[in-house]
């Protein structure tokens, strides 16, 4: 394999030529964005297409013309469709263009009508490089551009960890482990001790800091000021992140409530003597936060499997790597019973009609790829969304746009 690719290389015109629209494709879109980007693009029906209707037409990769609107309704008109606020969690190996579809999405659906909101969960925050603007400091930040109010957040997921450790710092140091020594209650604070939620924050294994990110962003909606947003897009981390966060709320839920039962006795047997003494203390404790935290989290739990406002979109490339890696994701989804519904086939090669050789065969590469998803038990039922490899990165909202009306149809 690896003396084919070297001699691919060496003989591909790709190495001599730039990788542009004229050696790859013919009937070639050209969009402008300044006098100085100009994105293209091969076909504009690139569409989203059954994987079950593609079966019918194996080995022929005709991508269907596309259906005028008197016709059938599109996936994006799906999507689309009524005020409720929907939530879009676009997840899937890294760097596949998780965050150009999320954002191109959001931009999209901000074109369309409904406020939306496109946060970036992952701890490897790139939303502020597609949006070409800074957006880290945890807030909704405005983007200029679109028709409709768009806002995007990214968290900053140490300090959203380190206000739940805060939290969850229960045992109060080693002055009531001395008070509760002498109350006879020692054992309690050992035990909560031993529960190791500061050493869990300290090395926090994949999927916290979503959950936690996830957890705050749910905190925000919260408030009436976020009321307005009817569409809400979320850039997850990697596949393994997101396996790891949908089991972690039941952790997180479970040892929560123990820490809360345990502080339960605490308080109580405290209080108890302090009332004695005249000294009880009324006021809100982490006790309640923590509270708070664990309902987050139960909601968190709760938004990922509902079918009426949650689909969670998986994103991938041809490849074999990343079509496996999508259907283990398929799989890990369908058993912890989360939406699935759409599957984005991305940086898809145009069928050239040049002598790339190099491109043609990495077309052939990426049909069979394509191939595998039609034959995939888990992928076969979703309905594929293509999205071409465009010749520029893609940043800055015209950008987003563009690539947003080309895979969202
Ligand atoms: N269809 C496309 N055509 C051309 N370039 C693309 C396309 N989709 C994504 N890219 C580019 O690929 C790179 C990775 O994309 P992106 O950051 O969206 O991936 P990701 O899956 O979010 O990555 P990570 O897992 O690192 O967060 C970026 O430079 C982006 O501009």
């Amino acid at each position: 394999m690896a003396t084919l690719s070297s001699s691919l290389l060496s003989s591909s015109p790709i190495c001599k030529s730039r990788f542009s629209p004229t050696n790859l494709v013919s009937g070639i879109d050209f969009i402008s964005f300044s006098p100085r980007t100009t994105l293209s693009v091969v076909s504009p029906a690139i569409l989203s297409i059954s994987v079950k209707q593609q079966n019918r037409q194996r080995n022929s990769l005709q991508v269907k013309s596309v259906a005028s609107p008197t016709e059938t309704a599109s996936e994006f008109d799906e999507m689309v469709s009524g005020t409720k606020r929907k939530y879009y969690m676009l997840g899937g190996k890294g760097g596949v263009g998780k965050t150009s579809c999320a954002a191109s999405l959001a931009v999209r659906f901000a074109n369309n009508g409904h406020p939306t909101l496109v946060v970036s969960t992952d701890p490897a925050h790139s939303l502020s490089d597609s949006f070409a603007q800074d957006l880290t400091g945890g807030m909704l930040v405005p983007v200029e551009g679109p028709e409709s109010p768009l806002f995007a957040l990214e968290i900053n997921p140490e300090k959203a960890r380190e206000e739940f450790r805060s939290a969850s710092q229960m045992n109060g140091g080693s002055g009531m482990k001395d008070f509760m020594d002498g109350m006879g209650l020692g054992m309690l604070v050992e035990q909560l001790g031993e529960l190791k939620l500061g050493e869990l924050l300290d090395t926090p294994p994949p999927g916290l800091d979503e959950a936690i990110a996830i957890s705050k962003v749910i905190q925000f909606l919260e408030s009436p000021e976020y009321n307005m947003f009817t569409r809400i897009v979320f850039d997850t981390a990697p596949t393994g992140h997101t396996l790891r966060l949908l089991s972690l709320p039941d952790f997180l839920d479970a040892s929560i409530g123990k820490i809360l039962k345990l502080r339960q006795k605490i308080t109580s047997a405290t209080s108890a003597i302090k009332s004695v003494f005249g000294k009880e203390d009324n006021r809100p404790d982490a006790a309640d936060k923590l509270e708070r935290l664990r309902e987050r989290m139960v909601k968190v739990r709760e938004l990922f499997r509902d079918t009426e406002s949650t689909e969670f979109v998986i994103v991938t490339i041809p490849t074999v790597m990343a079509v496996s890696e999508s259907s283990r994701l398929s799989a890990s989804l369908k058993k912890e019973s989360v939406p699935v519904k759409r599957l984005v086939v991305n940086q898809i090669l145009p069928p050239s009609s040049s002598d790339c050789k190099f491109c043609s065969i990495k077309r052939k590469d990426q049909m069979r790829a394509l191939d595998m998803i039609r034959e995939d038990s888990e992928l076969s039922g979703l309905t594929l969304m293509e999205a071409p490899l465009v010749d520029m990165e893609i940043r800055g909202v015209p950008a987003l746009r563009f690539l947003g009306d080309i895979v969202w149809k």
